[in-house]
């Protein structure tokens, strides 16, 4: 079995480009100092974030294809959550040289097929040998000359609605924590998040004063439109579709639980929703979040508190 010690550096960053399928927006792609990456509306939105063995994922929990999956559609979202058609991926990838090349070779396809279900393709990255198993992706995206939908502009009298899966991958998480195998559809959520990358083009379809994807949980991401719009957020939790499936504590994954990168945004109060996104709140005077009237005493991930 031949490893990414024994392919060295060059040999690996050649191995893993080849997997990787031309996108739509880059114009010149890895082998130089850097990608070139088109930018018709002249402004790009830029995003990143880390995933870091043993914090965000266990490769015995998941296998490499996921888990390029997973790093992929993380930093879409957060392209998504913008209004903007996500361009690029630029992935930092660091790992053990005893690391199977077929591993590294597996994250990418995952890495590339989560670009194409966005639209996007990985652009470029950087390698390096290190003790665990790190990915630093970056994101880009194309606004199409719209403005950014921000985390600032929700109003009192505004709907709080959500698209996508909630509470399904914390639900996952616990059960292969607890060593459990199933029931699958949960696990397979926790290994591999679906945004629905339908939901940025739909939101500004919508008029969305407000977006952001949930990546640490429903209550806490909230507060950060609350806190960047200058409102309060009230939440009802009656409204709060929780799928059975989720089991007895569903309530409080679907609330709290983080990474399944659904969509929240706020609303004109006249907005007419289509069924794929469910009204959970309204926007009121004030700050911070309230859960049926009351501060919630958890709401969601925190990396230095966990
Ligand atoms: N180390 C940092 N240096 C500069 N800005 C940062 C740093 N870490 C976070 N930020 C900025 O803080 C804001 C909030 O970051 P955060 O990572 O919470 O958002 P997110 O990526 O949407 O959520 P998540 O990381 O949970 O998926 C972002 O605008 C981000 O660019
Ligand atoms: C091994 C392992 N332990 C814990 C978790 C849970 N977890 C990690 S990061 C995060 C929030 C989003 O991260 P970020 O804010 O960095 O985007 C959550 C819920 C996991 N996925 N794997
Ligand atoms: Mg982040
Ligand atoms: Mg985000
Ligand atoms: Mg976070």
């Amino acid at each position: 079995m031949s490893t990414i010690g024994d392919l060295g550096e060059f040999g690996l960053i050649g191995r893993l480009t080849r997997r990787l399928r031309p996108g739509r927006a880059v114009r010149l792609g890895p082998g130089d100092d850097a990608a070139v990456i088109a930018a018709p509306d002249g402004r790009v939105v830029a995003t990143t974030d880390l995933l870091v063995e043993g914090r965000h994922f266990r490769r015995d929990w998941s296998g490499p294809y996921d888990i390029g999956r997973k790093a992929a559609a993380q930093n879409l979202a957060d392209v998504v959550a913008m209004g903007a058609r996500p361009t690029a991926l630029l992935v930092g990838f660091a790992a053990p040289l005893s690391t199977p090349a077929a591993w590294a070779e597996r994250l990418y396809d995952g890495l590339d097929d989560e670009c194409r279900a966005a639209g996007a393709s990985v652009a470029g990255g950087d390698l390096v040998g290190a003790p665990e198993v790190t990915l630093a992706v970056t994101a880009l995206g194309d606004l199409g000359g719209e403005p950014p939908i921000t985390r600032s502009g929700a109003r009192p009298g505004d709907v709080v609605a959500v698209r996508g899966r909630l509470g399904y991958s914390a639900a996952g998480m616990r059960l292969l924590a607890e060593g459990r195998d199933g029931p699958a559809e949960l696990i397979e959520a926790h290994r591999r998040p679906q945004p629905p990358y339908a939901a940025g083009e739909e939101a500004r379809a919508l008029g969305a004063t407000a977006l952001l994807d949930v990546s640490d949980g429903l209550l806490q991401d909230l507060g950060h439109i609350a806190a960047a719009s200058g409102v309060r957020i009230e939440v009802d939790s009656r409204a709060v579709p929780v799928p059975a499936i989720l089991g007895a504590d569903g309530p409080r994954h679907v609330l709290t639980g983080g990474e399944d990168h659904a969509f929240a945004g706020t609303f004109p109060a006249d907005t007419v929703l289509p069924p794929s996104w469910s009204p959970v709140g309204v926007v009121a005077e004030g700050a911070g979040v309230l859960l049926d009237g009351r501060e919630p005493e958890v709401a969601g991930w925190d990396h230095f508190r966990a």
